[in-house]
């Protein structure tokens, strides 16, 4: 196989439970790939995103991420969840391929900054645009292209951070511009781990009140569209790396 279909692979583990969002609960193994188009101020994975990691990133064949899938879920399958960095920018159409061939299924999480053709082999799709507090800005133009890829293929869902009033705001807008997906929201992780560090500690206190604040905001404005859920494996495992 030649370089450029190789898949830049950050880290592969599980089986662990989906913490996040529309699979919540549900055991998978993580593809984490390396690289990101983005640099979110709060991002909990960095070492998936700042190229000062590139060196952890290794490339890697879809036989030799298959091999590795295969061994972690003992040969049953079950549910690979593809994140990142962002999956988008790497060649994953023929894992998904592979893997489909022998009855897994796949999600992939991303922000929405890079459509791929391939989204429509999915089985769910989850997208998450970037509140203000990210300092990220969303190309909404680019955004409807992931959504037009998916078109006739996987469920979709949003799933928006939120760390404050402004963050809110930009979740309920970013809504009612797709009111036919569902849409998850998640307390921000204020205290992410640093890039090169596998410290597990957080303010758990904090995330609580957070999501304590969510709840209370929902429910007031009547948004009863709305699913508010933490990160379930920051509540069980903290900052705590392949978990
Ligand atoms: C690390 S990202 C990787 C996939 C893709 N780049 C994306 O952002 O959707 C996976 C999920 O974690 C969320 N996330 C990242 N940092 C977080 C934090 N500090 N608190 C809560 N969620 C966070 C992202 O918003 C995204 O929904
Ligand atoms: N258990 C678990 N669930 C997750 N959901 C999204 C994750 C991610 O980092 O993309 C993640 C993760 O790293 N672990
Ligand atoms: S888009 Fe995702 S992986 Fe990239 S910096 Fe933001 S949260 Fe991190
Ligand atoms: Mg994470």
């Amino acid at each position: 196989m030649s370089a450029d279909r190789r898949i830049r692979v950050s880290e592969i583990f599980g089986p662990t439970i989906q913490g996040e969002g529309v699979l919540i609960g549900l055991p998978t193994v993580f593809v984490r790939t390396g690289g990101c188009d983005y640099r979110c101020s709060w991002c909990d994975t960095l070492h998936a995103v700042d190229s000062e990691y590139r060196d952890q990133w290794t490339p890697m064949t879809v036989e030799e991420i298959w091999a590795e899938v295969l061994s972690l879920s003992g040969g049953r399958p079950l549910t690979v969840s593809l994140s990142g960095g962002n999956p988008a920018i790497q060649p994953l159409g023929p894992l998904i391929e592979r893997g489909h061939a022998e009855g897994y299924r796949f999600a992939l999480e991303t922000q929405g900054s890079v459509a791929k053709d391939w989204f429509a082999d999915l089985d769910t799709l989850v997208l998450s645009p970037k509140p203000p507090s990210s300092g990220m800005e969303t190309d909404w133009a680019l955004f409807e292209d992931c959504l037009a890829s998916a078109a006739g293929g996987p469920d979709v869902a949003l799933k928006i951070v939120v760390f404050d009033e402004r963050d809110y705001r930009y979740a309920r807008e970013a809504s009612a511009r797709y009111p036919d997906l569902p849409v998850y929201l998640q307390p921000g992780n204020h205290t992410p781990p640093p890039a090169d560090d596998d410290d597990a500690r957080i303010d758990i206190d904090g995330i609580m009140e957070r999501m304590l604040w969510l709840v209370g905001k929902v429910t007031e404005d009547r948004w009863f569209e709305a699913r508010v859920l933490p990160q379930l494996h920051v509540l069980l495992w903290g900052n705590r790396r392949g978990v």
